[in-house]
């Protein structure tokens, strides 16, 4: 006998009261933030009423839920078992499945197995369509962080994704943390993925989902082509979650104007996370996409993100990296739509000494200091406005550098720009930045980054090593720009990173060569 998986084990919820509850506090997040609103203004200058008071108070409810303890995460799970009101045009058919073994088999190599990954459980699924029933199929994957949301809860979305794009949409209650941490999910929607092809074309399947389930049926892609079982014809990510190790800069940055929790500074809200899987596997493909080191055959796919959002930079991240893998997908839509403060992200590297730190801190704080201390590294953010424009600039000054230093990911993944300083008075460290943009750009698998070759300490005149046409002549031979400074004298300190941001938006501004098909708005 199989168990059936039940999303309540404890007990069904009494989901009048439940609602009841949630309509309260939004009723008073809602009044507290139209009064921000009136008296201090909107978070950001384009929001409207309506928008700040709807986000904003949506991110005073999951924070309230963030705080609570584990034993109370379930009742607070917010699973609809009835689901919202449909229209008497939609239909509804209930399925059930199994999982396979082979899906289980197969992760068993792949990482950390959970005891529950192991249970044999019957999966509710339902398909859902408008008047009648379709040959193309949506297999939509819900979000909630791993660990809430349900089939039923997303049936509005369901029935107007089937009523938009004429299918019928495919969905189903994969198995939520805590209680079944990865891959306990990602097997059931693969299983899922495979009970549904037994009777439907693949290549008719479109998989759809938004924020964690974005995440995960971008995973789900990589472990099919692992498993080499049919990929499905598309895959349609609405801001989906792809990086679980928070790395990318607007995770931070766009704390103030996005909802999502999880602050890399605050251990109490890094929670969702590790319900869903430990340290350990945060940077699997299977947990992280971007992470994920071969994007190669991957399906046609439309990424839609937000400005503002936590989630931009590694959306944005991994469209790169899959139009620059060697077999990238036949189609790449990447939707962002704007919105107010721009991130970019840059590191300044170069050969010890040479006065990486200094150039930042006189940029940033406005100060020099003749003592020098090594650095191991550290960040910085300043608001920068280039051409109207406000950016918030995350600037990551890294240790120094020798020839013989790998180059961490850190410094290559998720960068928008570089700034590669040598001291007029080193010809080694001049020197040393050839080696270090060629690691990038083999890091990178790019032959053009968006770059700033900074020569500093022209105050030491007496001392010059390298003239000032050898490095505008270097400058040129890479298509980047140059400029002498003195971090001392706060000489041309500014301007090195406007040229670094007028370097990145290059990259906006030209097409760059990208597959047939490849499209970045
Ligand atoms: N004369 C002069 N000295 C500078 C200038 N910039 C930095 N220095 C000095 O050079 C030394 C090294 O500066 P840092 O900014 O720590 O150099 P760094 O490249 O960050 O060093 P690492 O972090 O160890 O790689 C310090 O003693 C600074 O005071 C400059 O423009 N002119």
């Amino acid at each position: 006998m199989h168990q059936r998986f039940d999303p309540h084990p404890d007990k069904e919820p009494n989901m009048l009261k439940e609602n009841m509850t949630v309509f309260r506090r939004m009723s008073s997040y809602f009044l507290k933030e139209s009064f921000i609103y009136l008296t201090r203004g909107p978070t950001i200058p384009d929001w409207n009423f309506g928008y700040h008071t709807l986000i904003n108070s949506i991110k005073r409810l999951m924070i309230s839920h963030h705080y609570l303890e584990l034993p109370d995460v379930p009742a607070a799970q917010l699973r609809s078992t009835t689901g919202p009101k449909l229209s008497k045009h939609a239909h509804i058919v209930p399925d059930t499945f199994v999982q396979r073994d082979k899906v289980i088999e197969f992760f068993k190599d792949k990482c950390t197995m959970v005891d529950h990954a192991y249970d044999k459980v019957v999966i509710d699924a339902e398909y859902l369509s408008y008047k009648k029933s379709h040959k193309d199929i949506v297999f939509f994957v819900h979000g909630g962080g791993y660990c809430t949301g349900s089939k039923e809860m997303y049936r509005k979305i369901s029935y107007l994704v089937a009523k938009h794009s004429d299918s019928t949409v495919y969905a189903l209650n994969y198995r939520l943390s805590p209680q079944n941490p990865f891959p306990c999910g990602l097997i059931d929607c693969i299983s899922g993925y495979q009970h549904l092809i037994e009777t439907h074309d693949h290549k008719k399947v479109i998989l759809m989902g938004d924020s964690a389930g974005g995440g995960m049926v971008l995973a789900m892609c990589i472990a099919l082509r692992e498993m080499n079982l049919p990929i499905p014809g598309g895959v349609y990510g609405i801001s989906p979650w792809i990086d679980l190790t928070h790395w990318f800069a607007s995770f931070r940055i766009n704390q103030k104007t996005d909802f999502l929790i999880g602050d890399t500074t605050d251990p109490r809200l890094q929670g969702q996370r590790h319900y869903y899987t430990g340290n350990e596997n945060l940077k699997l493909g299977y947990v992280s996409p971007v992470w994920e080191e071969n994007l190669d055959n991957l399906p046609p796919m439309l990424i839609q993100v937000g400005g503002a959002e936590k989630l931009h930079d590694e959306n944005i991240h991994f469209s790169q990296r899959l139009i620059n893998t060697s077999d990238p997908p036949q189609e790449l839509h990447l939707q962002v739509y704007e919105s107010h403060v721009h991130v970019r992200k840059i590191a300044v590297l170069g050969s010890r000494a040479v006065g990486k730190s200094s150039v930042t801190v006189q940029f940033v704080e406005n100060h020099f200091a003749e003592t020098y201390y090594p650095t191991i590294e550290n960040m910085f953010t300043k608001i920068v406005k280039y051409k109207g424009e406000e950016f918030a600039v995350e600037i990551m000054d890294t240790a120094g550098q020798d020839e013989f230093s790998i180059l961490n990911s850190k410094h290559a993944i998720g960068i928008h720009g570089y700034i590669l300083v040598y001291s007029i008075a080193s010809q080694q460290s001049f020197e040393m930045c050839s080696i270090l943009r060629d690691k990038i750009l083999n890091f990178t698998g790019m032959d053009w980054v968006p770059c700033v070759l900074v020569a500093n300490k022209v105050d030491l005149h007496a001392q010059r090593q390298v003239t000032t046409e050898e490095g505008k002549k270097k400058a040129l031979e890479w298509n980047c720009a140059f400029i002498e400074t003195s971090a001392k004298h706060n000489q041309n300190i500014s301007r090195v990173f406007d040229q670094m941001l007028a370097e990145i938006e290059k990259v906006r501004g030209e097409p760059q060569a990208k597959p047939s098909g490849c499209v970045i708005f």
